[in-house]
């Protein structure tokens, strides 16, 4: 029997007040923990994001022969270098994590091991074959259901050679596990991008001492490079950082400053769009640690007007598109989003998604094949909804639901522990006006 979790949110009078911190970033700490595990030496890391997608990388790892101490947020990962990968004695299971299968995959294709990687009902139906055509171009042996298109995927590790590879689309993962089959492979790998996707890859493999170059949206990599452990220190969350700035901006009487959030430029999409729509958005104490920049981001509730978002935008946010979407049904005029069809093939659908639920509660949402048309300004109403198992969808839900009238019910709101475990538990003391919450 599976056991359905709900959780009811109502409407916040007072707005959400207080000074918070967002968990790690969930794509450093994945690469962290496939980098760290690679390297040679002891990799220190702090701030690591305790969320199920990167647990699973580290179960991964684990069943690969790499010892991993993790008490929280803190990991020690110790490495031996990538030749002392073992052969795992059973499946990787990677759960709901897209990012853990695919890089994951990369780093494998090229080492003698034979390996079975398979996850979760949305994994199953997510395209697999985005990493396996480049990397079958590499000489690797691998499969999957519809010849490697699905899970479970097969991979036969052998000797792999470089490639010079264009991506068709746009991600940030195809990119990061042509990298991890590049470090390995005989010659030098290059990869260029649609549009320019998250860097997290290529700051970190340079941080561990490999030699990469970078010019426009042009990726190389020589093979046979080795890494050298290092400490890291994982900024807050750009993604997770979004819903509290949409919830500051379109709350009314909302006030809120969240701490240390990761700013690189290549996911800060959520801010210039939130600005360009008239959000208050002030970004003080710029720092950088571990190669990549953070700041404080103080959000104030503030009227918002609709906007077009497009092209190389995308990438910029794209995992931070469900919570856009709650925002341009507070703003007036109409928001298009469009050139955004990799959102189909997300944790869900997220185009269909986005629109049934917040429709569901009020809204003006419109499907196209690309992407969506929001009809704001208008008023939502608590209703019975569904994250579909998806988290961005069930906090994006959530942060509605403290706008509308009444009560809202989110059925599967467990999904939220992938990315952001402790969410709910921030969200409520911020409805306690004037609290200071770090966590
Ligand atoms: O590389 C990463 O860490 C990620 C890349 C993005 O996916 P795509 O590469 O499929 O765009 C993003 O949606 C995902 O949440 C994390
Ligand atoms: C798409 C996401 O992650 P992944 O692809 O790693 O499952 C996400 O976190 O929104």
């Amino acid at each position: 029997m599976k056991l359905v979790t709900v959780k009811v949110v109502r409407k916040t009078k007072n707005g959400l007040n207080g000074t918070i911190a967002v968990p790690g970033d969930k794509s450093i700490s994945h690469r962290a923990i496939m980098l760290g595990g690679i390297a040679n030496g002891k990799t220190v890391v702090k701030g690591f994001l305790p969320g199920d997608d990167c647990l699973s990388t580290i179960s991964c790892l684990r069943q690969l022969g790499v010892n991993i101490l993790q008490e929280g947020d803190y990991l020690e990962i110790d490495g031996k270098g990538i030749k002392h990968l073992r052969e795992p004695a059973s499946v990787l299971e990677v759960g709901n994590s897209g990012t853990t299968i695919r890089l994951l995959s990369g780093l494998l294709a090229g080492l003698p091991l034979y390996a079975c990687l398979q996850g979760d009902s949305s994994i199953a139906i997510r395209p697999m074959n985005r990493i396996v055509e480049p990397l079958r171009l590499m000489g690797a042996k691998m499969d999957g259901r519809q010849d490697g298109k699905y899970t479970p995927l097969t991979i036969n590790g052998r000797s792999l050679q470089a490639i010079n590879y264009t991506m068709p689309v746009a991600s940030a993962q195809v990119k990061s596990a042509i990298l991890l089959a590049g470090l390995h492979a005989i010659g030098t790998t290059s990869v260029t991008e649609l549009h320019v996707s998250r860097d997290h890859t290529e700051r970190m493999l340079e941080a561990f001492g490999v030699t990469i170059h970078r010019s426009g949206k042009k990726v190389t990599i020589t093979g046979k490079q080795s890494l050298t452990a290092i400490t890291i220190d994982i900024p807050g969350d750009i993604s997770s950082a979004a819903f509290f700035l949409v919830a500051g901006s379109i709350i009314p009487n909302s006030h809120i400053t969240i701490q240390r959030v990761g700013i690189n430029q290549t996911r800060t999409g959520i801010i210039d769009v939130l600005e360009r729509m008239g959000a208050s958005i002030k970004i003080t104490g710029k720092e950088e640690q571990s190669f990549e920049p953070f700041a404080d981001l103080e959000v104030k509730f503030a009227p918002l007007k609709a906007t077009e978002i497009a092209g190389e935008m995308i990438p910029r946010l794209i995992d931070e598109i469900p919570i856009i979407a709650l925002a341009a049904t507070q703003a007036e005029g109409t928001t298009i989003i469009k050139d955004a069809s990799e959102l189909k093939v997300k944790e869900t659908n997220r185009i269909n998604t986005v629109a049934e639920e917040l429709n569901r509660m009020g809204a003006h949402i419109e499907t196209t094949g690309d992407g969506l048309i929001i009809h704001g300004k208008t008023p939502l109403k608590g209703a019975y909804v569904n994250s579909h198992g998806d988290h961005r969808i069930g906090m994006m839900l959530s942060i509605a639901g403290c706008l509308a009238d009444g009560e809202t019910v989110i059925e599967n709101s467990e999904a939220i522990k992938v990315s952001y475990p402790t969410f709910f538990e921030i969200l409520s003391k911020l409805q306690e006006i004037n609290q200071t919450v770090i966590e």
